[in-house]
């Protein structure tokens, strides 16, 4: 059995197709999760949770208030906290993520950032004595942190935050204060009712000198009471679109003090004197949200494979309307519109994550690297990760809300629970810096790498830009995927030149450096997309010419077609300017004969992923396809549907309508 999903008493609809599989899916969950190792390990994990009762939902996830979704994820997390050692190795981050999601889903909990980015914090900013004191205890989860950076006021122009910190050598500590109502910090996960500690980023001042943004641990509540402590005003910000088990929150300081040794101190150092040390790398202190953007690619490739999921298998036991056959309805699967709005996803889907497990490689080498004092990968990785994250997530977006119209009517239903994936993921846009913001972070290092060339100083170029240095060639599109990254190539250098030229051209036109870049920005962030959307491009072809397995590797350059002629054909207005229409014309052809020939894989190809059922939380997207009954029970569950006539009827309704018959 080459689909190992299938199961007596499924729907007869998805044994078919994934009885049409050609290719191993345990074997295609190893390449997606980087390792035979890993992929055994997550199903272990998901067959031990299945084992443990309590870990599941109490009732459908759709029809809890916000306060019962709070509870509940914190009554899930005290019972995980008993199983913990026995379920994952507590040492393992990809473990730790995996449980997490499978337990608890994706609207948010208590420790959204504690793993994510408070420890990641202390471990990146902390220095050796400050982590044998905390690092421990948080891992140990003795205590709860967060990440508290963004401000009611600003949360793009780090620069301009406003909480300061303010040393006293008389006394050896900081004072935290809050000067503003616009100062309090606004939007950290997990801030508002559960964290009792925070990673909190101020503005520090020594003798009326502003140093700028550091990060200082901070103590927020009573560990015994859970009140907040003197001088601390803590809460949560109210609903969100989505992510509402999350209770993101606000945080004043009223002349808060804290000891010298709270603020991290590997990198930049206060001396009990207040002699200030500056750190290696003027972003070293920006270090945990590019540990969180070099993971995104890899998050929300998830996040619309969840999607695809739910709207894949829908799509295969959905019948409406007919082809050829007039006997039978056909699955909504066949029609080449439900292809073309699924399989190209599917493609980014899996690029994405390849992409996401180089830049988390990345990052971690480059932790590494700071730890042993060279800085020199920051940039790098820095620009990379601020466009890769600006465009998964734009085209994530795109993505699951196609696969929610792909659902028709009951994809607009909680039932499918596409909508709160969809609010979950888009937040992405906005959180670890909005997206126009990061767009135009690597359109900084474009220019400045297009500036090395004409200066003739491309041997200085950085990873990925030797490209910007080469002369446009003849594509030859019958050469295989290889042409078609040359024609983003062309595409990405063009636009690339041609908004520096731009950013040039007005500053020699007069306009000062700042008005000419905002006078180029939209150019700026377009050529920012086509250079990241190259970098997919490159990255998902060398990871599958890298895999030997045959019949996964023919399944994948199958993914790697549908992708390369959908890309190309998405950037048409740029590509006409290397190829010609008529070869537009063929690139189209290709596309729909190369979703014909993914089609019978395509359940096999999300099916891959393993996502659970208890993690997918949707009706439609259940793993046996009995979609029709379910979808039934779950309205019946509705609170709703408890009693048959709802107190606002004999309250309202009914008086009006009795009035009216008067
Ligand atoms: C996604 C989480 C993963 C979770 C996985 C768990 C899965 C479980 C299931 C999923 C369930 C739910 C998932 C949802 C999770 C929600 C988690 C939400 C987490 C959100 C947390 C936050 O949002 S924290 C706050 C983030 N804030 C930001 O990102 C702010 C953005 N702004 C900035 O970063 C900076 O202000 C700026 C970079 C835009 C500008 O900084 P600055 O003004 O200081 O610099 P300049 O622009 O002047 O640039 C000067 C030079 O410095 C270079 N630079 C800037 N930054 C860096 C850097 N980091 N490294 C290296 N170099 C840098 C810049 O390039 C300039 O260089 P030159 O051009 O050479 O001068
Ligand atoms: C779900 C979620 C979770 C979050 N979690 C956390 C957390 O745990 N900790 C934390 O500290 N923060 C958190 N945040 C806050 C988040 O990091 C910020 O909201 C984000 O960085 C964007 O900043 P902003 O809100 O100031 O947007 P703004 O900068 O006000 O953006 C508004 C508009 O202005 C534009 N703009 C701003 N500056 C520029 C510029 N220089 N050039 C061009 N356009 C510009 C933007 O593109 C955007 O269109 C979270 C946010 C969300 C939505």
């Amino acid at each position: 059995m080459l689909n190992k999903s299938i199961m007596d008493g499924d729907n007869p609809d998805l044994t078919e197709e994934r009885m049409k599989g050609a290719f191993d899916t345990d074997k295609m969950a190893a390449v997606i999760y980087g390792s035979e190792k890993f992929a055994i390990r997550r199903r272990e994990i998901t067959e031990s949770i299945s084992r443990i009762p309590q870990l599941a939902d109490s009732k459908p996830f759709s029809f809890m208030t916000r306060e019962e979704k709070i509870s509940e994820s914190c009554r899930k997390l005290s019972v995980l906290s008993e199983h913990w050692n026995q379920l994952i190795d507590t040492n393992n981050e990809e473990e730790a993520l995996h449980l997490y999601r499978e337990v608890l889903g994706l609207e948010g909990h208590a420790f959204s950032l504690h793993e994510t980015m408070f420890i990641p914090s202390l471990v990146a900013q902390a220095n050796d004595e400050q982590q044998e004191k905390w690092l421990g205890r948080a891992k140990r989860r003795e205590i709860i942190g967060c990440y508290a950076q963004t401000e009611m006021g600003h949360g793009t122009n780090l620069r301009a935050l406003e909480t300061t910190a303010t040393y006293y050598p008389s006394t050896q500590e900081f004072i935290l204060h809050t000067p503003t109502e616009t100062a309090l910090k606004w939007w950290p996960g997990a801030l508002g009712k559960s964290s009792n500690y925070a990673v909190v980023v101020a503005d520090l001042v020594i003798r009326d000198t502003h140093y700028g943004a550091h990060p200082f641990m901070v103590q927020l509540r009573d560990e015994k009471t859970h009140n907040p402590l003197p001088g601390i005003t803590v809460g949560d910000i109210g609903p969100k679109m989505a992510f509402n088990g999350a209770d993101n929150g606000f945080l004043g300081f009223n002349q808060y003090k804290l000891p010298r040794d709270h603020m991290l101190m590997r990198h930049s150092r206060v001396e009990e004197n207040g002699t200030y040390t500056k750190p290696p790398h003027a972003k070293i202190g920006y270090s945990s949200m590019v540990k969180v953007r070099s993971r995104m690619a890899m998050d929300q490739g998830l996040f619309m494979v969840s999607a695809l999921v739910i709207a894949v298998r829908y799509s295969a036991v959905r019948r409406q309307g007919f082809l050829d056959d007039k006997s039978r309805e056909v699955k909504v699967l066949d029609y080449q519109t439900q292809q073309h709005r699924l399989f190209p996803s599917i493609a980014r889907a899996y690029a994405f994550i390849f992409c996401g497990f180089e830049t988390i490689q990345l990052y971690d080498q480059l932790l590494i690297d700071v730890k042993n004092g060279d800085t020199s990968g920051m940039s790098d990785l820095h620009a990379l990760t601020s466009g890769l994250k600006s465009v998964v997530t734009h085209q994530t977006g795109e993505g699951i809300e196609q696969a929610r119209m792909a659902c028709g009517g009951h994809g607009y239903s909680m039932a499918s629970y596409i909508s709160e994936i969809y609010g979950v993921a888009i937040g992405g846009c906005t959180y670890e810096g909005e997206n126009m913001v990061m767009l135009l972070q690597l359109a900084r290092y474009l220019v400045k790498s297009v500036e090395l060339v004409k200066t003739g100083k491309s041997k200085e170029l950085g990873p990925m830009m030797n490209y910007l240095a080469e002369p446009d060639t003849q594509i030859d599109l019958t050469s295989g995927p290889e042409a078609y990254v040359k024609v983003f190539q062309h595409a990405a250098r063009r636009q690339v030149w041609k908004a520096t030229d731009k950013f040039h051209q007005l500053m020699e036109s007069g306009q000062s450096r700042d008005i000419a870049w905002n006078n180029s920005a939209v150019e700026l962030t377009r050529a920012s997309r086509l250079h990241t959307r190259l970098y997919i491009m490159e990255t998902f072809i060398r990871r599958v010419s890298s895999i030997s397995d045959v019949s996964i590797k023919k399944v994948l350059i199958d993914l790697v077609n549908v992708h390369v002629n959908y890309e190309v054909l998405d950037i048409g207005t740029y590509a006409l300017e290397h190829v010609s229409s008529t070869q537009l014309d063929s690139i189209r052809s290709q596309l729909y004969s190369s979703l014909d020939t993914l089609r019978p894989n395509a359940v096999s190809l999300i099916d891959s992923f393993q996502i659970s059922d208890m993690q997918l939380r949707s009706v439609l997207g259940r793993r046996d396809g009995h979609v029709y009954t379910n979808l039934f029970e779950w309205a019946k569950a509705s609170p709703l549907n408890q009693t048959h006539v709802l107190p606002s009827v004999n309250q309202y309704l009914k008086p009006m309508m009795d009035k009216a018959k008067l």
